[in-house]
């Protein structure tokens, strides 16, 4: 049987915590899961989400201190880090103007040695024009990704994709026909929608036939309160496991099998049908 521990941390931000500090201590949680195969942190966790103004300056580049020390943290687990998402800057050259550089917000993942393996840039940009959409480039890759076993082994594919991501199916679909069998979603979700982003996990569990694990921040975001209930979802829609607000941990063994033996019995996904509208017409 192929099993994926996993560890979700809805780890918190309040924008009073110097970001060496809040840097400091969520290492040292990733550095405290052992065993794990793979970990999980939110969206911005370090820079704060829907604090645009913050952005600027606290953007990083993803060969600078920050990164370096969750790779140590993540090599020092032995586990694979998504390490959640980041304002990434390309400053284009030295000497070059910074308030002219160009952002991305950027999930990163590293393997078991902390070496950085996938990057991927958040395709879909909240905000309707303002705040992240005015601010952050839209990345235009899909990113899948396989995780290995201590041994070295293929154990699965992971899809990667960042909070307002979750509303466009079509992402999904484009991570499973990348091979994607667990679909990894950072976030920093706001409480007053967070019915939509338990269904939405939900459906685009049940839709892919696939795990979905989402981890989402606790605490305030630019004043605005951040609705934790990350959860992980299998491959039939079940909800294996979820927390409230706050920090919070998930620790899940995933039977991995599952999504092999749900498309085998189920096999919705044979039935698709591309270019429908011609179908129709
Ligand atoms: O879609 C939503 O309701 C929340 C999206 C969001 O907060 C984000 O992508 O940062």
């Amino acid at each position: 049987m192929a099993v994926l521990d996993v560890r979700v941390l809805q780890v918190d931000f309040d924008g009073t915590r110097p970001p060496d500090e809040q840097l400091e201590r969520v290492a040292a949680l990733v550095a405290a899961q052992e065993g794990a195969d793979l970990v999980v942190l939110p969206e911005l966790w370090l820079h704060g989400a829907f604090a645009p103004e913050r952005w600027q300056e606290t953007a990083l580049s993803l060969d600078g201190p920050e990164i370096a020390a969750l790779a140590a943290a993540a090599r020092s687990a032995g586990t694979h880090l998504h390490a959640g998402t980041f304002v990434e800057h390309s400053d284009g050259g030295a000497g070059r103007d910074p308030s002219s550089r160009r952002l991305w917000n950027t999930a990163v993942l590293l393997n078991r040695t902390g070496e950085l393996v996938a990057r991927y840039r958040k395709i879909h940009r909240f905000g309707f024009g303002a705040g992240e959409a005015e601010l952050i480039e839209a990345g235009v890759d899909l990113v899948a990704m396989e995780l290995d076993d201590r041994q070295g082994r293929p154990l699965c594919t992971v899809g990667l994709a960042t909070c307002y991501d979750l509303r466009f199916p079509e992402m999904f679909r484009g991570l499973i026909d990348r091979g994607a069998e667990v679909l990894v979603v950072s976030a920093a979700w706001p409480l007053p929608r967070i019915e939509h982003w338990e269904s939405l996990g939900v459906a685009r569990a049940i839709e892919n036939q696939a795990f979905v694990i989402q981890c989402n921040d606790g605490g305030r975001h630019g004043g605005l309160d951040m609705g934790g209930h990350s959860r992980i979802v299998g491959p039939t829609g079940e909800v294996i496991a979820s927390a409230s607000r706050g920090c919070s941990q998930l620790r899940v063994t995933v039977d991995l099998d599952a999504v092999a033996s749900v498309r085998r019995d189920f096999p919705v996904l044979g039935d698709r049908r591309l270019g429908v509208e011609a179908v129709l017409t």
